[in-house]
């Protein structure tokens, strides 16, 4: 457990509703298992997750209910805790095996790299037996070199209460970005293999749960509705989705809703499904009327013992103690807090228009990239940096920035790379290609430039709305009265309003919103020497990672270059991350 939960008199909470099944969900957990040091309203850590788990399964198995713990993948990359390890997630995976995951499978960041994927299939699945599953994901088996399922393509069992029969499947988008010893089979094909067909025209089954690194709200997701729909109009079908870092709740029918859970530990996603049949039920009909309710749980300890209705004596169990001991020492190990430099201002990702002064891209383009190409790459040759957006993870509060901290904010290890004498004029074009998102990029091509915000529609977001920027706002913007007249009037502390299929009331905290602003896919710096000319020709440098996007947008824009063959590498061994960390270190003296 971290610093103290946000002041308990002062925040308002919605309670959860109960059903026959409850799931607790998360997603893109990105190796934030040590949960946030700086922001009170998620400052609860794995450990006191695992506590969490065993008190909830602990009041649904008194109330004879079944509740079930999923994760739907991006466990690694964006925290100290997995990447700052040589190699990256030996202590996160012993840290994760601790909690008991029922049904989880992978998402695309288990497949960028080959030891990630490959570390996933030597110890993760294994770590969590058959509750792994991956419908469509197969990987080369590195002691055999065949080529087989990552995980079961599915699985069926029966809660141990209810006696609810459930099929599950693990479902990933249709994901391009892997590395080639894994393979992702589109969801329409998955869909029309004979072992899927097969499983859905079970006839005993009660509920079918889909979990998968997949958003809710897409073509993967609605055709596996589909298929099953074909076979089965009414049984009741649970969806659990991620990758687009955002908290929703779908509705695909009276009988199928689907939920994500935000990212980074901020979210326990909890759902619950009432009136279902069981395979103990006599009658077809159950006696209750079908009924599905989702609630997003800020992660800390304050809404923890509030929904389990223990105090800070009993809420913890021993084994969540020892998890939360685990990764003290863990941390110690790594020494992330080790710090490199002291940011005298809080720098945003989307908490801040772009561009800003308190826009992180607009400290990149202004200070870090220029610094970086000071030198030029050929002398006094004019250079221009693009890099995307996605690159950056995670905000930099004002204070010590840490060895956690680089790593929270980028944790990537990709590089640069550069073609010489572009035409300038080209490669501004090529910026306007990579940023406007034409048809000639795919839907997934274009989310993986971007820093997935998701659709901002669904972030509560106002650009009237005067909110502190830090999320553990020190000055909330004046007193916010509740709706209902005889609660008191509270000061709210600034967090999700999370709008969904259901309306406003899915969060347990009530929040006074925060603006969340869209960032371009991508930022560049021009650096010319004579500043004042504009340039004829210029060295394009880019980050390795839209190496493929530039050589789309170069078609695009007409200019003859191919930049898999033409390019060479820049700063040989200097990753992005060494970068910042390089101008973080010469400028940020505490
Ligand atoms: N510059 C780099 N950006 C990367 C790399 N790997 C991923 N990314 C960015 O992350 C998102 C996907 O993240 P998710 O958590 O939403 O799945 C992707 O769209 C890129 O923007 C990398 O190695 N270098
Ligand atoms: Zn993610
Ligand atoms: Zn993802």
């Amino acid at each position: 457990a971290q610093p103290s939960a946000p002041d308990p008199i002062s925040v308002p909470l919605r309670d959860l509703t109960w059903g026959q099944l409850n799931f607790l969900h998360t997603t893109d957990t990105h190796g934030w298992l040590a949960g946030h040091l700086q922001e009170p309203s998620y400052s609860a850590d794995w450990g006191d997750y695992v506590s969490f788990a065993t008190r909830m399964r602990e009041k649904a198995e008194a109330q004879g209910r079944d509740l079930l713990v999923i994760d739907t993948g991006d466990r690694v990359e964006g925290n100290g805790l997995y990447d700052s390890s040589e190699p990256k997630g030996i202590y996160i995976s012993e840290i994760l095996r601790q909690q008991h995951i029922d049904l989880l499978s992978s998402g695309n960041h288990e497949l960028y790299k080959k030891n990630t994927s490959e570390a996933e299939f030597l110890n993760t699945v294994p770590n969590f037996r058959s509750n792994y599953l991956a419908s469509n994901i197969d990987i080369v088996n590195p002691k055999t070199n065949e080529v087989v399922p990552l995980a079961p393509r599915f699985t069926k069992f029966t809660t141990k209460n209810q006696g609810i029969r459930i099929v599950a499947f693990g479902f990933l988008f249709d994901f391009t970005g892997n590395y080639n010893n894994t393979i992702v089979q589109p969801v329409e094909e998955t869909v029309k293999e004979d072992w899927f067909q097969e499983a859905i025209r079970d006839t005993d089954v009660d509920l079918f749960v889909v979990i998968g690194h997949t958003p809710l709200r897409t073509a993967e997701y609605r055709s596996i509705f589909h298929e099953i729909r074909a076979v089965h109009q009414e049984i009741p079908i649970q969806f659990f989705g991620g990758h687009l870092h955002i908290r929703d709740y779908a509705r695909y029918d009276s009988r199928a809703y689907g939920l994500a859970s935000g990212r980074f530990m901020e979210t326990i996603g909890f759902m619950s499904i009432d009136g279902l049949s069981t395979g103990k039920s006599i009658s077809t009909t159950p006696a209750t009327p079908l009924r599905f309710n989702r609630r997003y749980i800020d992660n800390n300890l304050y809404s923890f013992l509030h929904h389990t209705g223990l105090d800070e004596e009993s809420f913890p169990t021993e084994h969540g103690r020892n998890v939360s001991q685990l990764i003290h020492e863990s941390r110690v190990a790594l020494q992330l807090d080790e710090v490199h430099g002291c940011a005298p201002r809080d720098l945003w990702v989307n908490r801040a228009r772009y561009p800003d002064e308190d826009s992180i891209y607009t400290w990149l383009e202004t200070q870090v990239l220029p610094d970086l190409l000071k030198d030029g790459i050929r002398g006094a040759q004019p250079a221009l940096a693009i890099v995307n957006t996605g690159a950056i993870r995670f905000d930099i509060f004002k204070g010590p920035f840490t060895q956690d901290s680089t790593f929270i904010v980028s944790p990537f290890t990709s590089g640069f790379r550069y073609v010489k004498d572009v035409p300038y004029e080209k490669a501004q074009l090529i910026i306007q290609v990579l940023n406007k998102q034409p048809q000639i990029l795919t839907q997934s091509e274009q989310n993986a430039l971007t820093f997935t915000l998701g659709p901002l529609e669904q972030l509560a977001y106002s650009e009237d709305v005067v909110a502190d920027s830090a999320l553990n706002s020190r000055v909330v913007p004046g007193q916010i009265l509740l709706s209902t007249p005889e609660e008191s009037r509270t000061k709210l502390i600034p967090g999700y309003i999370t709008s969904d299929d259901e309306g406003t009331d899915g969060d347990d905290t009530i929040h006074s919103s925060i603006s969340f602003y869209r960032v371009p896919n991508c930022i560049h710096s021009l650096i010319s020497v004579n500043g004042s000319t504009v340039p004829e020709t210029v060295d394009l440098v880019y980050i390795d990672f839209i190496e493929r996007y530039m050589a789309l947008a170069a078609k695009f824009v007409d200019l003859d270059i191919d930049f898999f063959q033409d390019s060479e590498v820049f700063m040989p061994s200097k990753s992005f991350t060494d970068v910042i960390l390089g101008w973080i270190k010469k400028n940020w003296k505490c």
